[in-house]
């Protein structure tokens, strides 16, 4: 049997990242690229690449093309992550990255992924199971993140995700829109953890939140609902946490920004790592935004030395709101 993990996570539709490197993006223009580098990426891959970079045991799991799974396989071996993602007629989609050194910001376009039918569904969710129920053992986290494919609806992944609840996994949730509302209200019990940034929630609640004492006031009304942590990422600003029925204000430090491509990824992998680490809920969060800052100087999915985080955490000193 195999060794159960610490996290699986779930990446319903990968991409390979393709980021272009400008001096400064001016739409309608033609550009000259500094650089382009390919990575392989979607959410789950950029918490599974942070997560390894941590030492946690941990395996990568969701649906990729068998038309050119190479560059994910070749990324999996490297890091130390082991492959469990169920192989699917079809070419995983590439996402496209403009890096802006000038202005430090990355514009991406994301494109929609393989398009699943009912026959394919059906297949493939219960080869994933089978990948993955082994896998699970008590206290074993599952993240559920990113986009879902065409053809693949939140109730398909609230059941792949309840059946290995019923294993003893414990549920981190970080996706958007309708899937991440389907995904609350077919989720019983609630999520342990979720990460939303604050476009998101101000969809899962319905209206705007326009300062962070707003922010911070729906992200209690989520804990209370049963979310035993929620982190709501700002961007450059910092994070708002609720856990424990407090809620804190963290501002982010300031560093370099090679890309802000994972950000969100190494916050959920650094706080989940910190965590089984047995660090308290704030403390992980505070990590966990301590990797992001450290992943957005560079554009592969990679973590500097634990001392480089650890002064970054330093940094961060998080206010009761
Ligand atoms: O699944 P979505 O929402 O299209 O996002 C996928 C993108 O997000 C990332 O995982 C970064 O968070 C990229 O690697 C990827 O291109």
């Amino acid at each position: 049997m195999a060794d159960a993990m610490q996290v699986i996570t779930l990446t319903p539709n990968p991409a390979i990242d393709h980021t272009v490197t400008l001096e400064r993006l001016d739409p309608g223009a033609v550009h000259r690229a500094r650089a382009e580098q390919f990575e392989a990426g979607g959410k789950g891959i950029g918490v599974a690449a942070v997560l390894a970079a941590l030492g946690v045991r941990v395996a990568a799991g969701g649906w990729l093309g068998a038309e050119n799974p190479q560059r994910f396989e070749r990324s999996f071996a490297q890091a130390g992550i082991l492959d469990a993602m169920w192989r699917v007629p079809g070419r995983t989609r590439t996402n496209i990255k403009l890096a802006d050194t000038t202005h430090g910001e990355t514009t991406d376009i994301n494109l929609s992924g393989i398009a699943f039918d009912p026959v394919l569904q059906a297949g493939a969710e219960q080869g994933l199971l089978d990948k993955l129920v082994p896998l699970v053992g008590p206290g074993t986290w599952v993240t559920l993140a990113g986009s879902l494919p065409p053809g693949v609806t939140p109730s398909d992944m609230a059941r792949v995700a309840t059946v290995l609840r019923g294993h003893g996994a414990r549920l981190m949730v970080d996706t958007s829109g309708a899937a991440l509302r389907t995904l609350l209200d077919a989720l019983q019990p609630a999520p342990d953890f979720i990460k939303p940034n604050r476009a998101e929630l101000e969809e899962l609640v319905g209206k705007p939140l326009p300062t962070v004492a707003a922010v911070a006031d729906a992200a209690a009304d989520l804990q209370q609902g049963g979310i035993a942590l929620v982190i709501v990422s700002l961007g450059g600003e910092g994070a708002v946490i609720a856990s424990g029925g407090a809620r804190w204000f963290a501002a982010t430090p300031k560093v370099p920004v090679a890309t802000t491509v994972g950000a969100g990824d190494a916050l959920v992998a650094g706080t989940l790592g910190a965590l089984i680490a047995g660090r308290a809920p704030l403390d992980a969060a505070v990590f966990g935004m301590a990797c992001a800052a450290a992943r957005i100087q560079r554009i592969a999915p990679s973590l500097p030395p634990l001392a480089e985080i650890d002064a970054l955490a330093a940094q961060i000193v998080p206010q009761s709101i």
